[in-house]
């Protein structure tokens, strides 16, 4: 039995306890396991079979529901069957253990769809915005994978395959035809065709990166002097009571992490020791971490305390906001200073003014409605598409054909390689292996 043909399962619901849980079998061996396991000959293609389930003792394990998908119409292209038990952990696995016994193996961690990749049932896109659907941290993040996994990223991708392929034919045969037209590589037309192909491109690029933020999210760091408010705007942010806060400095020495949503971008907000010169050890730690956090997170907030005079505001760097807080009780020395943002932790004035410099921020502007989830790995592809692209029209302002014609064919190959045309399988591996069991 190759490894594509044997048939695996998995309990495909959340470990735990739940009402019902799903077992999921897929492979040649699938219907005559359902066979011996419901003890019914014959099963009604997609329909609910409610069947009795027995183990090799003849011992009744549960009774519950049957499902029959025969291939290719399925999840994933073979023949599919599904128990949907009741949801203990230990009835699901006992089922399991029988359905291994009668033929099936484990199934690896996103080997289902592994296999609807590999049947041709979805793209590498839409197999990867399963996975990040499932993820999905916030409403318009789940909203995005969606739109993902329906093919809207791929039929982006898809588009500028097109034209791309459409230009690979115009030069090859330019090349194969040099006596008709001399000039045909220095034609204007193609010079267009590359330059239009940039531009969507670059449009490609930028929607691909804001997806690519939806599904990660970002981490933002809240680092100042002490008593500054930092542990008050982090409580702000995320409308509770999540850490102490006390006018004596150095209240806060562990650091604070609290999940929150930004128009629509998942945020880890990570609230840090206030930083000062300090002789207790415990505190010390507490800084020496706050600059770890510093160094590490998306964005930074520097946060000062417009309540008292404040000797010299840093200059921001790039992924630095520079937040003037406790403007309730603002000192009149603070009335003109330049800041990023002024807000009040404690009566919530200027909130929405950070959340919006925030996402500006990270975003370049603000996130667009109708975006698709994206992920790292499709960015790279894209700049290694354009970087082959850049080399083509060198070549091409240089008359040198052949040299063009091969950039193009590699920003094909970097193109393909997003919705998994040509792929090899330590991506593969590396890619599904991320996914739930079951998945
Ligand atoms: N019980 C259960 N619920 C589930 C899943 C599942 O596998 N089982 N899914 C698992 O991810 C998702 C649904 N995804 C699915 C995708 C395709 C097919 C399927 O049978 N496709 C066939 C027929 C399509 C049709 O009749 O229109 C095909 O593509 O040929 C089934 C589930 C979410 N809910
Ligand atoms: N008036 C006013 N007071 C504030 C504001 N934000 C925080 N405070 C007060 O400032 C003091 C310090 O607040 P914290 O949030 O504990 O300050 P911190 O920066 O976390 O301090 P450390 O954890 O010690 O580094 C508390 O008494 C807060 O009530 C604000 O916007 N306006
Ligand atoms: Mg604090």
């Amino acid at each position: 039995m190759n490894q594509t043909t044997d048939t695996i399962a998995a309990i495909a619901t959340a470990p735990g306890t739940g009402g019902v849980g799903i077992i999921r079998v897929s492979g040649s061996d699938a219907f005559s396991i359902a066979q011996r396991l419901a003890r019914k000959s014959r099963f009604k293609p997609r329909f609910a079979h409610f069947r009795s389930f027995y183990n090799s003792e003849q011992q009744l394990i549960d009774s519950g529901l049957l499902l029959y998908f025969p291939g290719p119409n399925s999840f994933t292209g073979e023949d599919v069957v599904e128990v949907q038990a009741h949801g203990g952990h230990v009835v699901l696995n006992m089922l399991l253990s029988e359905i291994i016994r009668l033929g099936a193996r484990m199934a690896r961690p996103g080997e289902f769809s592994e296999r609807a990749f590999l049947n041709n049932k979805m793209d590498l896109v839409q197999a990867e915005a399963i996975a990040d659907l499932i993820a999905g941290g916030s409403e318009q993040a789940v909203l995005a994978s969606q739109r993902s996994l329906q093919g809207e990223f791929s039929a982006e991708i898809n588009k500028l395959l097109k034209s791309l392929i459409e230009t690979r034919v115009w030069i090859e045969s330019a090349i194969d035809f040099p006596e008709e037209e001399i000039d045909f590589l220095a034609d204007c037309e193609l010079r267009r065709q590359l330059s239009m192909l940039n531009q969507s491109l670059i449009a490609v690029l930028k929607k691909t990166q804001s997806g690519v933020l939806l599904n990660q999210g970002i981490s933002i760091a809240i680092i100042g002097a002490p008593n500054v408010g930092k542990s008050s705007l982090l409580n702000a942010l995320t409308e509770e009571q999540t850490a102490i806060i006390s006018d004596i400095a150095g209240t806060t020495r562990d650091v604070i992490k609290a999940d929150i949503i930004i128009h629509g971008i998942p945020v880890k907000l990570v609230d840090t020791a206030g930083i000062r010169e300090s002789d207790d050890p415990i505190e010390q730690q507490g800084i020496e971490r706050a600059r770890a956090i510093q160094a590490s997170c998306d964005v930074i907030l520097l946060v000062y305390d417009g309540s008292r005079v404040i000797e010299q505001l840093p200059k921001a760097k790039a992924n630095e906001l520079v937040v003037l807080n406790k403007i309730d009780c603002l000192h009149a020395d603070n009335q003109t200073r330049q800041v990023d943002v002024r807000l009040s932790a404690k009566t919530g004035a200027g909130l929405d003014q950070l959340k919006q410099h925030i996402v500006a921020m990270v975003t370049g502007g603000d996130l667009a409605e109708d975006t698709f989830t994206a992920r790292q790995r499709h960015i790279e592809q894209l700049k290694l598409t354009q970087h082959h692209v850049h080399l083509a029209e060198q070549h091409l302002s240089h008359n040198i054909g052949e040299l063009a014609a091969e950039e193009l064919r590699l920003a094909q190959q970097a193109l393909n390689a997003i919705t998994g045309e040509f792929t090899s399988d330590d991506l593969l591996g590396e890619i599904f292996s991320s996914f739930c069991i079951g998945k």
